[in-house]
């Protein structure tokens, strides 16, 4: 696709030199000899790239107040200036102020050409930059204004500082590596590597290599875990799965602050913070033998839980929201609207797999969710299973149960109850009046004030 590029100039053939040669390479340009049709360009569409021009007779605004315009509207549109002989002082203040790079008069074309090539490909991996932040960003945020995530977060805050060692419990999914995230950030270790080991996923005869790396000739073929994580932290993802071997070794690793690499004999330093992770009762696998007592003393100076997503279901619909944001942000899909129904049957689900199980399903939904861009997301859209333990017959707007209160859903319960028992016994009030247990004048009332015939 060929690139947009406007070129501001008060000089006619400066304008036209430059658009030539920009458009003998493949870019599409405008052109503007003032700064009022320069801004008037802009607001049109947003160029790819500005060239413009420090000197701009006859224009209301010089070029570098225009620079400043354009770089408050759109801090990202990259601007190359044009200096004529002579100013070349201003053209690097302009690049103080925010320019990416300027061209002197005359120039050549080779010059400009690549000029323009670089500032296009540094927007272009800027742009690509800030997804990737978004996107792994989503890690970052602790969401959520229910009581226990208000708690979470203020003993975060508190222990973050102390560089001591801490354990996180919790269950699967329900966010201890992000709270660890959390922690290093708030950290004195916040500008160092914050490096992940996760014990569940490594088999035992490798635990040792990912944690220590290994030597050759006294350096290190391959960095461990614990050797990159110098300077910041390491966090031990499901603690519990190291080998007993393994907690040997890293009980001597936190007493002597030093470790040897696997096949070496130098002691290598480091200063590493360590916090651990588990999803298991730690303390029942020391009674059954398969934790040591002495590591978890020492891994869990500062213990903290993270509770699991049915003890904060307030978080429910805020999470919700903030996943369907942030994935319509990063795939392109449509933001949709969610209704009441369907917060309310996510909320009264139990999420045995907490909030990555809520995020899954809220990306299931909104790829699969039938029904146009704007259309709202209502509960029967949901996956079968998560509304299945719930009441569900809908009500006469098409309305889940779980919506509406108690008397309106009671109604619709009666007047189906009802219906199906007086079709059962073939219409026969007094037989249907004797099975529910009510008078017969009793049932005809109920039954004119439901509506049923
Ligand atoms: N409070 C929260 N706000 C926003 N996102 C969250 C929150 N808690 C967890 N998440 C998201 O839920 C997912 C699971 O979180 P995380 O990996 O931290 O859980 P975990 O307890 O470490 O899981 P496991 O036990 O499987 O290692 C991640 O995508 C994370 O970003």
């Amino acid at each position: 696709m060929s690139t947009d590029i406007l070129i501001i100039d008060d000089e006619l053939d400066i304008r036209e030199l430059v658009a030539g040669i920009l458009e003998d390479e493949g870019h599409g340009t405008r052109t503007a000899g003032d700064t009022d049709t320069a801004l008037a360009e802009i607001a049109r569409r947003r160029p790819g790239l500005v060239f413009l021009d420090i000197w701009l007779q006859g224009s209301r605004i010089d070029g570098l107040t225009l620079l400043d315009t354009i770089k408050e509207q759109h801090p990202d549109l990259p601007v190359v200036m044009i200096s004529g002989h002579g100013n070349i002082e201003t053209a690097v203040s302009a690049i103080r102020r925010g320019a990416y790079d300027y061209i002197e008069k005359p120039f050549k074309a080779d010059r400009l050409i690549l000029v323009a090539e670089r500032a296009l490909e540094a927007s272009k991996l800027r742009r690509e930059i800030r997804v990737l932040r978004e996107r792994t960003g989503e890690a970052d945020e602790l969401v959520g204004r229910s009581t226990a995530v208000n708690h979470l977060r203020q003993t975060i805050e508190r222990i973050a500082p102390t560089n001591s060692r801490i354990m996180i419990s919790g269950p699967s999914g329900s966010g201890k590596e992000l709270a660890a995230r959390a922690i290093h950030r708030l950290s004195t270790r916040a500008s160092g590597p914050f490096v992940v080991l996760n014990a569940a996923t490594i088999t035992p005869d490798r635990m040792e290599v990912e944690l220590f790396g290994t030597d050759g000739d006294g350096a290190a073929r391959r960095v461990g875990a614990l050797e990159e994580a110098h300077g910041g932290t390491l966090y031990l993802d499901e603690v519990a799965d190291m080998p007993r071997e393994t907690q040997g070794k890293i009980l001597r690793v936190l007493i002597e602050q030093s470790f040897q690499r696997v096949g070496g004999s130098t002691k290598v330093q480091v200063d590493v913070r360590i916090i651990s992770s588990t999803a298991r009762d730690l303390e029942r696998e020391i009674g059954e033998g398969s934790f040591r007592e002495d590591l978890f003393h020492r891994l869990s100076v500062v213990p903290l839980r993270v509770p699991a997503l049915a003890e904060r279901r307030d978080d429910i619909p805020v999470l919700v929201q903030h996943f369907a944001e942030h994935i319509s942000r990063t795939t392109g899909l449509p933001m949709r609207p969610i209704g009441e129904d369907a917060f309310a049957v996510l909320q009264a689900h139990d999420w045995p797999g907490n909030i990555r199980q809520l995020r899954n399903n809220v990306e299931r939904l909104m790829i699969l969710a039938r029904g146009g861009a704007t259309e709202t997301i209502t509960a029967d859209m949901l996956p079968p299973e998560i509304g299945e333990i719930l009441p569900s017959t809908p009500g006469r707007g098409g309305e889940h149960l779980m919506s509406l209160p108690l008397r309106d859903a009671r109604e619709i319960f009666e007047r189906e109850y009802l219906t199906a028992q007086v079709n059962r016994f073939g219409g026969n009030i007094s037989r249907t009046a004797e099975f529910v247990g009510m008078e017969r004048s009793a049932l005809h009332r109920k039954l004119k004030s439901l509506g049923v015939n």
